[in-house]
């Protein structure tokens, strides 16, 4: 039986963040993360300049989360470094031995499979992902596409696992109360059009997910 999370620990992550009025609206929400989009080609793609004014807004008591997929692991250092990240998200194929690196580089990690992916792993490999923090998304990360997630099998999961892909305030608190996660990550619906982040919907997220589960002991 998982055991149970409480509104109190459940990690919230938003992503793709672009404007110092949204991290402002996940900060006063008090979201544990909020994510910057390194990985090329996508619409929440930011500079390192920006990212730096945007990171210089989070406090010490959020992760300031950084994305990126199948990048040269030296680059995802230095851009990690100027901008003082806490934490690397790799959606690619990075390696067990490319997160070592970055826990011993001072980084706290998130590895994203798809579902599919992660599915696929032999019990040997999955056990070797058993310690470490990894996200469970949809196939094309970052489209607001969501998955079977009846296809998670549950006692083959690790203990820090955080749901994404296709998340929004109307289908958050079913999804949790049925995988229990240790948390969620949301990037499309919270945005107004592709890419354009809305405050507002960031709030009535964070309070639908919190809703969904047990208030904490304070
Ligand atoms: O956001 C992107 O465009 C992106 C591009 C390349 C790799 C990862 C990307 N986003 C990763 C995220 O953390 C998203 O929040 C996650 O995939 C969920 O996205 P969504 O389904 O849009 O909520």
């Amino acid at each position: 039986m998982p055991k149970e999370v409480t509104s109190a620990d459940l990690y919230i992550k938003i992503c793709g963040l672009q404007t110092a009025a949204t991290v402002a609206a996940c900060v006063d929400s008090g979201v544990a993360a909020v994510g910057f989009v390194f990985a090329p080609g996508s619409p929440r793609t930011l500079t390192v300049e920006r990212a730096i004014r945007l990171a210089g807004e989070v406090p010490e008591t959020v992760e300031s989360v950084g994305v990126f997929r199948n990048q040269p692991i030296d680059d995802v250092l230095a851009i990690s470094n100027r901008v003082s990240l806490t934490t690397i998200q790799l959606h690619g194929g990075e390696s067990l031995t490319d997160i070592r690196r970055l826990h011993r580089e001072g980084f706290q990690t998130l590895k994203a499979f798809s579902a599919v992916a992660y599915n696929a792993l032999s019990p040997q490999e999955k056990l070797g992902w058993a310690a470490e923090r990894v996200l469970l998304d949809a196939v094309e990360p970052g489209a607001g596409v969501t998955f079977d997630a009846a296809t998670l099998k549950s006692g083959a999961l690790p203990t820090f696992w955080l749901l994404a892909g296709g998340l929004k305030s109307s289908n958050v608190s079913a999804l949790l109360t049925s995988l229990f996660p240790r948390g969620v990550d949301v990037s499309s619906g919270v945005e107004s059009s592709r890419g354009v982040k809305d405050p507002q919907l960031i709030r009535d997220f964070i309070h639908a997910a919190r809703g969904a589960v047990p208030h904490g002991a304070h």
